[in-house]
């Protein structure tokens, strides 16, 4: 059995054409466009690229892009008051600040600062809360992907068996909230998870957030399970100077001769963040405006 590949890179491309669509539209309405802040702290080569290519995705989608660049050495006073700048700056809908942060800026007291109207990440404790208890709100934008991908599948999760890997806040706990809502019976597994493999194997859906190369095996797996990959892990260079390989959480050649469907790292999960992204960004800008969130987006 060779399994269906999930093809984020092109559900991925289609959304974002879909909210460049609205967004051109609600330029038209509001008189700007929608505007979406990346903070990037130091200069992490990786989260260059990425900071990069959401720049270009924001504009490609008829939005505008601020980029704000600060040392690796800034204070955390001096980087919860940009964040306050772009909070009262009314030509920002949303803010994202890349994580992680270097050296010991606080994480939680940065995100706290952020409007959670500008929330488009969905990683502050009333977007969590309010994820949590079942109002709207801004859900991080991966497992938001993710369990789009899932419902283009399967429409229904109704009663499914779901093995979310990974608890952390941006990725496994929203997912498998994300999954509840959808009336999927969820289990989350761990670094304590005893018998890792066994619980994988009842798993009719089973998304990884490990960021371990390959540790998910194909004979963990139930024969035709739907498989998520969200891990992105470099592996070393084969030769000097060269890019190492980029590879998910899964063993991937082996877990698609078992599995039914499973995304592709890269082509998967990654590119529909970047989308959710700026649907999350669109959505904001309506809410600013008190303009009617798009519908089906
Ligand atoms: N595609 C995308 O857009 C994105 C991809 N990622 C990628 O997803 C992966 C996960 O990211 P993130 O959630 O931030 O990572 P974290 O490091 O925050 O969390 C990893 C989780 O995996 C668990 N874990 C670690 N080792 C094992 C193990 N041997 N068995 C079972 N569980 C284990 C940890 O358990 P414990 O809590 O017990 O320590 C933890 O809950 C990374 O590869 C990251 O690069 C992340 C964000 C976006
Ligand atoms: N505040 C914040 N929000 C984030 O959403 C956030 C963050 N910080 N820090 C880093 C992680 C990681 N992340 C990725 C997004 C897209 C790809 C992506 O598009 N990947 C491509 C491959 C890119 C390549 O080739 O390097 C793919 O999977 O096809 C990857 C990783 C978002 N993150």
């Amino acid at each position: 059995m060779t399994a269906e590949l999930i093809d984020g890179k092109a559900f991925a491309a289609n959304l974002r054409e879909r909210v460049g669509d609205h967004a051109a539209a609600f330029a038209e309405k509001a008189g700007r466009k929608a505007g979406l802040a990346v903070v990037l702290v130091g200069a992490d080569a990786a989260s260059e690229v990425y900071v990069r290519s959401k720049g270009k995705a924001t504009v490609a989608a008829n939005m505008e892009s601020f980029e704000h660049r600060l040392p690796a050495d800034t204070a955390e006073e001096d980087l919860i008051a940009l964040v306050e700048r772009l909070n009262a700056d009314p030509a920002v809908d949303g803010i994202l600040v890349q994580l992680p942060l270097p050296g010991d800026l606080d994480e939680q007291a940065v995100i706290a600062a952020i409007d959670p109207g500008k929330d488009v990440d969905g990683f502050h404790v009333e977007s969590a809360g309010r994820l949590m208890v079942g109002r709207e709100g801004f859900v991080p934008c991966t497992p938001l992907g993710c369990i789009m991908l899932l419902k283009d599948r399967h429409g229904d999760l109704s009663g499914m068996n779901a093995v979310v890997i990974g608890r952390s806040n941006i990725v496994g706990k929203p997912m498998a909230q994300l999954l509840l809502d959808a009336n999927a019976t969820v289990t989350i597994a761990h670094s304590r998870t005893k018998d890792l493999p066994e619980v994988v194997q009842r798993a009719d859906i089973v998304v990884a957030a490990v960021g371990r190369a390959e540790m998910v095996k194909a004979d963990w797996l139930k024969p035709g399970a739907t498989v998520i990959d969200v891990g992105i892990n470099r592996l070393a260079p084969a030769e000097e100077g060269a890019k190492g390989r980029l590879v998910g959480d899964v063993d991937f050649e082996a877990a698609k001769e078992v599995a039914g469907a499973i995304t592709p790292v890269p082509g998967g999960v990654g590119p529909m963040t970047i989308a959710v992204l700026l649907r999350n960004t669109l959505v904001a800008a309506h809410m600013h405006e008190g303009l009617d969130p798009p519908v089906g987006l």
